[in-house]
């Protein structure tokens, strides 16, 4: 039985989910995987708390200590993220120094993978452990895998993706008619939509994601690539079979390039049969044909249990570095 105690930093929607499902789930992944997954402690902004089973309510959190006494003092084997990808440094310090200590890298925070990606990499590898991105590459959706190790060999020659749930969601509801403003408060209502929804619409959150997965797959320096992005705007006209998305774009032969446009998608397409928040990306593969990658829940949830997946993947796999 390998025991993985892990510190959780942040306890918003997709941290909270988290939590549970590792608390709900413990004796079940023992059983299935031979892996005993515990939170030990979990951190906020400015507070902490010991975990022993369920979260005790905030109201018995104490003040932060230093992140390394804490995963000294609880010998984390996982340093699980899911706080704001609000671009502050402290996401990719805390991630440098749990690697550094000799914890595994869970995230589902974005923002530090596009400004810390290489020095995560070494620090990664130079500790022999993983950091495993796949909440921050499109939520249950496990299109970072595929880039990361399923395709390995297939020789990608392309990426396309629907890659934000929000954008999904509120192009068909303004090509039902409905106003921008009603579909994105809809939006934030599901826990889809950021608070604020700006990375969303204007394409900015997709050619994050694409730009990490350019990073799995073909070893971009993501921190270096050039993005081009149009915006969502009113409603437009659209060709009948046809719904518009918002589809994130690169090329092996265009290095460092990611372009978001908002195009219209044939219905019996993979991208234009998404339905509410959902996710898709299709990858071009040469001589092996196209591999597309959708579904997988676009919510706190469906982040959460893809944590849970990097978790034991990263437990029960002997791979280092980001890739
Ligand atoms: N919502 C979704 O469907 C998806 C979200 N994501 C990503 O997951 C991440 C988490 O999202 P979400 O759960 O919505 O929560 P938030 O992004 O709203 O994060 C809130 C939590 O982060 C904590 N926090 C903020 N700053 C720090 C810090 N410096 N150190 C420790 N904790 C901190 C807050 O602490 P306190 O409680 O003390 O205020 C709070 O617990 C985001 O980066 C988001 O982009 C990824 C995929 C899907
Ligand atoms: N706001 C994002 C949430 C996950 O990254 C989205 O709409 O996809």
């Amino acid at each position: 039985m390998i025991d993985v105690p892990i510190v959780l930093t942040g306890f918003g929607p997709v941290g909270r989910e988290y939590a549970e499902l590792v608390a709900a789930h413990r004796a079940q992944w023992r059983d299935q995987h031979g892996v005993d997954l515990r939170v030990v402690a979990v951190r906020g902004r400015s507070t902490q708390v010991a975990v022993d089973g369920v979260v005790p309510p905030r109201e018995q959190w104490e003040p932060v200590e230093p992140l390394a006494e804490l995963l000294a003092r609880t010998g984390a084997r996982v340093f699980a993220q899911a706080v704001p990808s609000d671009g502050s440094d402290q996401s990719g310090q805390d991630a440098l120094q749990a690697l550094g200590q000799g914890a595994h890298v869970v995230t589902a925070t974005k923002s530090h993978l596009l400004t810390h990606w290489s020095r995560l990499d070494e620090a990664a590898r130079r500790a022999g452990r993983s950091v495993r991105i796949s909440g921050a590459t499109g939520a249950a959706m496990p299109a970072g895998d595929l880039a990361r190790s399923v395709l390995r060999g297939f020789d990608v020659e392309a990426a396309h993706g629907c890659l934000n749930g929000t954008a999904t969601f509120v192009l068909d509801q303004l090509a039902a008619g409905h106003p921008l403003d009603a579909a994105v408060a809809e939006a934030q209502r599901r826990g889809i939509a950021e608070a604020d929804p700006t990375a969303d619409l204007s394409g900015a959150d997709a050619a994050t994601k694409m730009r990490l997965i350019t990073g799995l797959l073909w070893g971009w320096d993501v921190t270096a690539v050039r993005v081009e992005a149009e915006p969502i705007g009113g409603p437009r006209e659209v060709e009948p079979g046809h719904r518009l998305r918002q589809v994130a774009a690169a090329r092996r032969d265009e290095p460092g390039l990611v372009r978001v446009t908002v195009r219209a998608e044939p219905l019996g397409g993979p991208l234009g049969a998404l339905v509410g928040p959902e996710k898709a990306v299709r990858y071009d593969c040469g001589d092996a044909g196209s591999v597309t990658v959708s579904g997988g829940r676009s919510s706190p949830r469906g982040a959460a249990r893809a944590m849970i997946k990097d978790t034991i993947g990263a437990a029960l796999e002997a791979t280092a570095g980001l890739r």
